[in-house]
């Protein structure tokens, strides 16, 4: 693993750009079959919807979710949800090829059961080969408190090498239970990409960024990881 790139954008209009700009370039970079692992919360929306904007080779994209919120699909609060609207309703990606997380089970733990059964199915094997990442790019957020997909501080989710995806309980809002991708799974990778905006996220983006233990801190990606942030983000 490289050093990670810290790169710091005016405002979130430019930052929505260039994250666009550097997915679109990882896609480009891939001939074959693409692994898109995408993030939910209020942060990649603009980001969303410069993609959308991209002429990329959509039909061999396959999209994933590094997390989502227990609610039915049509909930306001579902990570799903938003990245429809703002990007997937917009390029043709083969139905075929995005992949919620699926809300509409028993609960939280068969929701994972089924998502990690899918990936293990997408992927062709049952454990993570090192020199096979699992996606081309993992889109991740950071919340106030440093959590990042649903893994949040202290959860005894992160310390899970087993599973690729387990149930949560939210550690801040949206207090709904959720259902998230484990640190060996986010971490199957050739990028891995951050977005942070807001001067809200300032204290804990330079706690993470000093390496404190936060669960956003602890992502260390088998490929590059960058941090794009904001000027507000670092103020
Ligand atoms: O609840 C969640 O929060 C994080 C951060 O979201 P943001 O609103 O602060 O951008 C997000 O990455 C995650 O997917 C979501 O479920």
């Amino acid at each position: 693993m490289e050093a990670a790139e810290l790169k710091i954008f005016p405002d979130k209009d430019a930052l929505a750009r260039g994250a666009a700009d550097f997915i679109a370039a990882r896609v480009l970079d891939n001939p074959g079959r693409v692994a898109l692992c995408l993030t939910g919360g209020s942060t990649p929306e603009g980001m969303y919807k410069v993609l959308a904007t991209k002429p990329l080779p959509w039909e061999r994209i396959h999209i994933f979710w590094g997390d989502e919120r227990f609610v039915p699909a049509g909930d306001p609060l579902s990570n799903a949800r938003m990245t429809m609207r703002a990007l997937l309703d917009k390029v043709p990606v083969p139905d075929a090829h995005i992949h919620p997380i699926p809300t509409e089970t028993s609960g939280p733990e068969e929701s994972a059961a089924l998502y990690e059964k899918a990936l293990k199915s997408f992927y062709g094997a049952e454990v993570l080969d090192p020199s096979k990442p699992l996606f081309d790019v993992v889109l991740n957020g950071m919340g106030d408190d440093g959590h990042t997909a649903s893994l949040f501080p202290g959860a005894p989710q992160l310390n899970e090498r087993l599973r690729w995806v387990v149930a949560a309980e939210p550690g801040m809002e949206p207090r709904v239970k959720r259902v998230t991708l484990t640190f060996p799974v986010l971490e199957s990778c050739r990028s891995s990409l951050f977005l942070v905006a807001g001067a809200g996220k300032a204290a804990m983006l330079k706690k993470v960024l000093a390496g404190e233990d936060f669960p956003a801190a602890r992502l260390k990606p088998r490929g590059d990881l960058s941090w794009f942030v904001d000027t507000a983000a670092v103020s």
